[in-house]
């Protein structure tokens, strides 16, 4: 497996290790063992999946405080535009994206830490995507920030009159007026 790091600190893409043969393909798509000693000890307490059309957009999400949530994120069949924004006040990278293609041509992770947002857009006609989630769903504590916010100014590679939200993903506050972010001096993980 190798392992890219990318602008944000802790944000990394994770690219496995894939046998060929006259069958097909073969790959660990995750390895506590590996992903502990690669990139940070975690102990994922929760796998999810959604489908998703062309033009569909996730985000940007994030569950605060005690609740907060590093997930490991793949592209299963289709492709996507993967975002991950800091949103730890404090940080030296504060308001800042990576964006990655993910997808199952690539078969590239992304691991996303606490204090982050994420999002993603599919690229592609359709998208199943897959991720891990280092902590459990928490309703009560979901945030989000607008995907359009101006300020991080996300470039999605969708037509903005593409673009299919939920309806809850229409009206989050942009990044200067989210009520509750993350603290840099925190230490997310070590509190859980
Ligand atoms: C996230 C989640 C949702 N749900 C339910 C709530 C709701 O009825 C339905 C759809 O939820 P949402 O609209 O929030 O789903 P979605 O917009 O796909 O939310 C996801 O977006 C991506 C970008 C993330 O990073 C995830 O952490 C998660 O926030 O599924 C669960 O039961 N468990 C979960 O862990």
């Amino acid at each position: 497996m190798k392992v890219i790091e990318t602008a944000l600190e802790g944000v990394v893409i994770l690219e496995p290790e894939l046998h060929r043969d006259a069958r097909g393909y073969f790959f660990e798509s995750y390895s506590r063992q590996l992903f502990d000693k690669s990139v940070r000890p975690v102990r994922f307490v929760q796998d999810n999946e959604s489908r998703s059309s062309y033009g569909v957009l996730r985000g940007l999400h994030f569950q605060r405080g005690e609740h907060a949530q590093g997930k490991l994120v793949r592209v299963v069949e289709g492709a996507v535009l993967d975002v991950a924004v800091d949103i730890r006040r404090g940080s030296p990278t504060f308001g800042r994206y990576v964006a990655v293609e993910l997808s199952g041509e690539n078969h590239r992770q992304l691991f996303i830490p606490r204090g982050f947002a994420h999002g993603f857009a599919v690229l592609s006609p359709r998208a199943l995507f897959q991720y891990k989630c280092d902590a459990p769903y928490a309703p009560q504590s979901e945030g989000a920030i607008a995907w359009n916010d101006p300020q991080i100014g996300i470039d999605w590679r969708l037509d903005p009159a593409d673009v299919l939200l939920s309806e809850k993903d229409s009206r989050h506050p942009r990044l200067d007026e989210a009520p509750e972010l993350f603290d840099y001096n925190t230490d997310y993980y070590a509190q859980r």
